[in-house]
């Protein structure tokens, strides 16, 4: 009898779950599976061990993007704009984004920069340097994918639905790996600008690579506090996103959550880079309330829509198109 219990809660309340015996198989499975679903109806967020990501490849991205971000400004602006190539990448400068706009807060652009790719989303061509940046891109979206899978499969567990029930949806899937940069703030932030606003995601999960740092991941709790994600080396940190929210007839939680500035006294020690990938389901995917949330005398809170038509109504609701 295993007696070691899978979830290790955290002061902040956000757990730490070991799915390695759900991936390999063993016989504490069904306890990663009840930690998950737990977390998923709670606060929507989890971190995750055991997850079997390369850690090389994680380094070699994490690295190699750095070494972009310490790039002249020209060079960057100069490469990665531009929406002709599908599976290139695009470069977005500090200030460029700004999240809360996305629940109709008006701020300044988020103190940020970021490299971004997908399979099937347009960008431009590579840059030479740093060499084989794309590359690590591609490589580390593979064990991206992989992870997805185990944790979609999790999902379908906890749910009471067939093991592959969500793999066709994810068949030529719109997922996105950014890296992000948050630079050391030698000009202060203008009044209302974070690393990253108020926001929550838009798709399926995202899978986070994380940084500890002054000025890092913070999640809202149900009652409005702010609670710091914990950064344990090695974890990732999970979250459910809005679409899934809606699949799971809103059971599931998407949370908000945001990236805080530095103090003004860790001025030289607060850069922080990290890697979230969004993961998000193919274009012709219905979201329709999922069976088990819409049984037993539950109503269905929302129309089935696709995820195309889904993401365009938020799109359009963010920025008032
Ligand atoms: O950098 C982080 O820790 C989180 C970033 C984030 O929430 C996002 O880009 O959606
Ligand atoms: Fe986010």
């Amino acid at each position: 009898m295993q007696t070691a219990p899978q979830a290790e809660a955290t002061d902040q309340g956000i757990p730490v779950i070991d799915v390695g015996p759900f991936i390999r198989g063993e016989a504490g499975a069904s306890a990663v599976v009840k930690a998950i679903e737990t977390a998923c109806r709670d606060t929507g967020f989890f971190l995750v061990t055991g997850h079997g990501v390369s850690p090389e490849r994680t380094m070699r991205l994490y690295n190699l993007a750095r070494a972009f971000f310490d790039l002249p400004e020209d060079y960057k602006r100069s490469h990665g704009r531009g929406t002709i190539l599908n599976g290139g990448m695009a470069f977005s400068p500090i200030a460029d984004e700004a999240l809360a706009a996305t629940k109709g807060i008006k701020t300044p652009g988020d103190y940020k920069e970021s490299l971004n790719f997908g399979l099937r989303l347009n960008g431009d061509t590579w840059p030479d340097q740093p060499e084989n940046i794309e590359s690590a891109f591609r490589d580390y979206f593979s064990e991206m994918e992989t992870l997805a899978r185990h944790l979609r499969r999790i999902f379908c567990q906890a749910i009471g639905l067939e093991p592959d029930y969500f793999e066709p949806a994810f068949e030529n899937h719109l997922s996105a790996l950014r890296v992000i940069n948050y630079p050391e703030q030698d000009v202060d932030p203008l009044p209302g600008q974070l690393r990253a606003g108020v926001h929550t995601d838009y798709g399926f999960m995202t899978i986070l690579r994380s940084e500890a740092s002054s000025g890092g991941l913070q999640v809202q709790t149900r009652d409005g506090r702010w609670l710091d994600a914990p950064s344990i080396d090695g974890a990732y940190v999970v979250n459910i996103a809005d679409a899934f929210m809606r699949w799971s007839n809103d059971e599931w939680v998407s949370t908000p959550h945001r990236v805080a500035n530095p103090p003004r006294n860790k001025k030289g020690s607060s850069r922080r880079q990290s890697i979230p990938f969004f993961v998000n389901p193919s274009k012709e995917t219905l979201i329709s309330c999922l069976e088990p949330f819409c049984a037993n005398g539950k109503r269905a809170k929302y129309e089935p829509i696709t995820y195309g038509d889904y993401i365009e109504l938020k799109t359009r609701q963010a920025f008032g198109r």
